[in-house]
C-alpha cells in the first residue's frame, strides 16, 4: 500500500542525515511499530509518511501514486488520519461533535452520519452521556479513544499514531494497542505507530528498529 523507496532526511546538512536510501513497505491488514533511540528520527520518518513534510531524497508511493502526484494538501485530508499522544481533541466540544466535524472535515462516506459516529463511540466505550459532554471533562485513556474512534470515521486507510500510549497508565495502554489492532485487522487500515513502550511494539504485528541511520525488521 505504501512505500518509501530510498527516502533520506536531513535537518540542515546532508552530512547529519537521520538516515538516507530507506527502503520500506507497509501494508494494510497490519500494524507496524517503528522503535529506536530517542533522537534518532522516528517522529521525522512519521511525519514524512503523514505528509507533514517532505523528505530530502527519495519517492513516497501510496498505490503506485507518489505522494507529489496526489498533492499534499489532499493526501493529509483524505488518506492519512494521525493519533497523537495528547489526542489533538477539539477541546471546546463534545466526543460527537469531534467526530462529526472530522468526518465533515475529511468528506468521509459518512459524513453527517451521527448513528454511525454513535457507534463507534459506543464500540469504543463511551457512554451516551460521555459522548455529548465536553471532550475536556473525560480521562486521559477517554480522550485517546475518541481520537481512535474519529480515524474510525473517516477513510483513510493509514493510520499514522506518535506515542498514542504515551499519556496513558497500564491498563489503557493495553486497551488502545488493542483498538489499534482492530483497525487493522477488522477494519483492513494499515497502522504504523511510534513508541518507546516495548509492550507496544511486541503488540504490532511487525516491528522496525531505526538505529545508525538505517531501519531493520526486528519481527
Ligand atoms: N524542526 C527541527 N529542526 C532541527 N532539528 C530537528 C527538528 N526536529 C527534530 N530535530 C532533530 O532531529 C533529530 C530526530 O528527532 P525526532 O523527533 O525525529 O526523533 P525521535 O526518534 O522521534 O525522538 P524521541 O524518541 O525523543 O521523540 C533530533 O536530534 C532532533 O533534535
Amino acid at each position: 500500500m505504501l512505500e518509501l523507496k530510498q527516502i533520506g532526511y536531513w535537518y540542515d546538512r546532508e552530512e547529519n542525515s537521520l538516515f538516507k536510501n530507506v527502503d520500506l513497505t507497509f501494508e494494510t491488514g497490519h500494524s507496524y511499530a517503528i522503535v529506536g533511540q530517542s533522537g534518532s528520527g522516528k517522529t521525522t520518518l512519521l511525519s514524512l509518511i503523514a505528509g507533514l513534510e517532505k523528505p530530502k531524497a527519495g519517492e513516497i508511493i501510496l498505490n503506485g501514486q507518489l505522494l507529489s502526484q496526489i498533492g499534499l494538501t489532499k493526501y493529509r485530508q483524505k488518506k492519512v488520519s494521525i493519533v497523537f499522544q495528547s489526542y489533538n481533541l477539539l477541546t471546546y466540544m463534545s466526543p460527537l461533535n469531534n467526530l462529526l466535524t472530522a468526518m465533515a472535515v475529511t468528506k468521509s462516506t459518512h459524513e453527517g452520519d451521527k448513528t454511525y459516529a454513535r457507534e463507534m463511540l459506543r464500540k469504543l466505550g463511551l457512554t451516551d452521556e460521555q459522548m455529548t459532554k465536553n471532550v475536556q471533562r473525560l480521562s486521559g485513556g477517554q480522550q485517546q479513544r475518541v481520537a481512535i474512534a474519529r480515524t474510525m470515521c473517516c477513510d483513510a486507510k493509514l493510520v499514522v499514531a506518535d506515542e498514542p500510549t504515551g499519556n496513558l497508565d497500564e491498563e489503557n495502554t493495553q486497551e488502545v494497542i488493542q483498538l489499534f489492532q482492530t483497525i487493522a485487522h477488522e477494519q483492513d487500515r494499515c497502522v504504523i505507530i511510534v513508541t518507546h513502550e516495548p509492550d507496544v511494539a511486541a503488540a504490532c504485528d511487525y516491528s522496525y528498529r531505526l538505529a545508525h541511520h538505517e531501519f531493520a525488521l526486528e519481527k
